[in-house]
């Protein structure tokens, strides 16, 4: 299949919430993954909004192997290629271009695009795409939005990223056509600058216990 599902629905499954992270300095990737991990989240999305972004996926794969260190986004192809050679082992975009979907066709990493529309939907999965990310999740209808789609497009299911929050997050979660959400809430920029990975911990390992509830 060309979405590598069997790689990509481990990585979605395997924990309620995927860390959104907009690394500045490299050097916090290490410590940060690292605290994500310990806290029940391994998987995290690194996106490349910031120059150290490859940098940090760099170091955060080659130094912390208890994390799944994806790219978020992406794109291009050129970005695509940028990430899995940095060590990325999942990648995430926004929307869904012919690009991306030829990038991924042509790599063995593999790629969580975004849909919105039912149109957008039914396109990703005609090219064999049945997980997506669903962005930006809260200004675009939400969970109510989401739910509407579940029965008519009853084969895909989605990761909602965009506005989700510890208290909003479980509203997603219990949704059939939801299997993780993704957030920056975890990982506050605040946090972060102060390197406060102890902390940073405490609400992974929260926002676990929240969606387990
Ligand atoms: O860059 C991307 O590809 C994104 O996915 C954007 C993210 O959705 C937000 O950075 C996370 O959203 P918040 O949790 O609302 O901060």
């Amino acid at each position: 299949m060309p979405q590598k599902a069997d790689k990509l629905l481990p990585i979605m499954t395997g924990q309620p919430v995927i860390p959104v992270l907009k690394i500045a300095r490299a050097a916090d990737a290490a410590p940060l993954a690292r605290a994500l991990a310990k806290g029940g989240l391994p998987a995290i999305e690194i996106t490349l909004r910031t120059r150290d972004a490859l940098d940090a996926i760099r170091i955060a794969a080659a130094e912390v192997p208890e994390a799944i260190i994806g790219a978020g986004t992406i794109l291009s192809a050129r970005q695509y290629d940028q990430a899995v050679d940095a060590g990325a082992r999942f990648i995430v975009s926004p929307g869904t271009t012919q690009e991306l979907l030829d990038a991924a066709r042509a790599s063995d990493t593999p790629l969580l695009p975004g849909a919105i529309t039912p149109s957008e939907i039914m396109a990703a999965a005609e090219e064999g795409y049945a997980l997506l990310k669903f962005f930006p999740a809260e200004q675009a209808g939400g969970a109510a939005f989401l739910k509407a789609l579940s029965s008519p497009l009853a084969g895909v299911r989605f990761c909602p990223t965009g506005g989700i929050t510890a208290a909003n997050a479980a509203s997603y979660l219990s949704l059939p056509n939801v299997i993780c959400v993704g957030g920056s809430w975890v990982a506050p920029d605040e946090l972060v600058d102060a390197g406060d990975w102890v902390a940073i911990e405490e609400l992974a390992r929260k926002a676990v216990a929240a969606a387990g509830a």
